[in-house]
C-alpha cells in the first residue's frame, strides 16, 4: 500500500501525520510501529491520524505513540495537526475543534506562525487519571526498587506523573523514568516529567513519555509540570516551559479553567512510503 506521509516536529518532538480523509487507511500496531521506527521506517514519537469528524467537531484527531499503541491526548501533535489540515486545504479556519479520545480540543493558527490550543483542564481526581492511591492529594509517595520517590499525579487527558527535582539535566529520566512508567499504580501507564523550578514564572522540563520514551517536548507534559506547579504553590498563573527542543508557554487560572498552551508547529518533508 503507497501511503502519502507529512514529516512535522513540535519543538522536536516529531511526527507523522496521515491523510485519513481523502486516503482509506487502516493501519494495525504492527504497522505503525514500523511507520515511527527510526531504522526501519520514516522514524517519530507519535502518529497522528486525520478524520473526519463523528460530532460536531471539525476533525477528529487519532495519536498513537512510537510502540503502536493509540492515546487520548497531545499537546504538540494539536498544534501541528492545525498546520497540517490548513496547509493542505482540509480547512479554511485558523481555529479549528478536534475531537480526542478524551474530548474536544481547539487549536488557533496565530499570525506569528505559533498555535495556541485551549487544552481543557487538568483531572486531578485519581482514578481518572487513572492513578492508584486512597485520595487526592498535592504529592504521593510512590514505592519503587531502591527508594520511594515522590510525585504529584494529573491527567490532561493522558496520564501525567511529575517529579520536581532540583536539576533535570542530572535526573535519572531514563532509567526511573521508565520505572515509573510502567508502575503497577498506572493501569494505563504514565507520561512522566521532571521539573525544575528556575523562578516563578520559568521552569525546565524533561519527559519519559509513555509509550516512546524521553522526547524533546512533551506538549502535555509541559502543561501537566505547570499545572503540578501552581498546584504547589511553587509557580504564578503563566509560565515559561524549556524543554529541550525549544519553549511553550503555558497558563492556568486555577480551579476548573482550562489550560492554555502556545508553541510552534513546524513541516519538516512530505513524503510517500510502501507499506
Ligand atoms: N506519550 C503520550 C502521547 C503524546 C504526548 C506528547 N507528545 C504531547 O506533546 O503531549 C501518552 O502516551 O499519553
Amino acid at each position: 500500500m503507497k501511503l502519502k506521509f507529512t514529516k512535522m516536529q513540535g519543538l522536536g518532538n516529531d511526527f507523522v501525520v496521515l491523510d485519513g480523509i481523502n486516503q482509506a487507511i487502516t493501519l494495525d500496531r504492527e504497522q505503525i510501529r514500523k511507520l515511527a521506527d527510526r531504522h526501519f521506517g520514516i522514524g517519530c514519537d507519535q502518529l497522528l491520524l486525520v478524520e473526519k469528524a463523528e460530532g460536531q467537531a471539525d476533525f477528529r484527531y487519532r495519536i498513537f505513540n512510537a510502540d503502536g499503541g493509540e492515546v487520548e491526548q497531545c499537546g504538540n501533535g494539536a498544534r501541528c495537526f492545525v498546520r497540517y489540515v490548513h496547509d493542505h486545504g482540509l480547512t479554511q479556519k485558523n481555529e479549528i475543534r478536534i475531537e480526542t479520545l478524551s474530548g474536544v480540543i481547539s487549536p488557533h493558527l496565530e499570525v506569528n506562525g505559533n498555535v495556541t490550543v485551549n487544552m481543557g483542564k487538568p483531572i486531578f481526581e485519581p482514578e481518572a487519571i487513572p492513578f492508584i492511591a486512597e485520595k487526592r492529594a498535592l504529592t504521593y509517595p510512590l514505592e519503587l526498587p531502591g527508594q520511594p520517590v515522590t510525585i504529584s499525579a494529573v491527567s490532561m487527558g493522558n496520564p501525567h506523573a511529575v517529579r520536581v527535582v532540583p536539576d533535570v539535566d542530572n535526573a535519572p529520566v531514563d532509567t526511573e523514568g521508565a520505572l515509573i512508567e510502567s508502575h503497577p499504580r498506572f493501569p494505563k501507564r504514565v507520561n512522566v516529567g521532571y521539573l525544575q523550578v528556575l523562578g516563578r514564572t520559568h521552569i525546565k522540563l524533561r519527559v519519559f513519555e509513555r509509550g516512546a520514551g524521553e522526547t524533546l517536548a512533551c506538549g502535555t507534559g509541559a502543561c501537566a509540570a505547570v499545572v503540578v506547579g501552581i498546584d504547589l504553590g511553587l509557580l504564578d498563573h503563566q509560565v515559561k516551559v524549556s524543554t529541550r527542543g525549544g519553549e511553550l508557554t503555558i497558563s492556568w487560572q486555577g480551579n476548573d479553567e482550562p489550560v492554555w498552551m502556545t508553541g510552534p508547529a513546524v513541516t519538516v518533508f512530505e513524503g510517500e512510503i510502501n507499506l
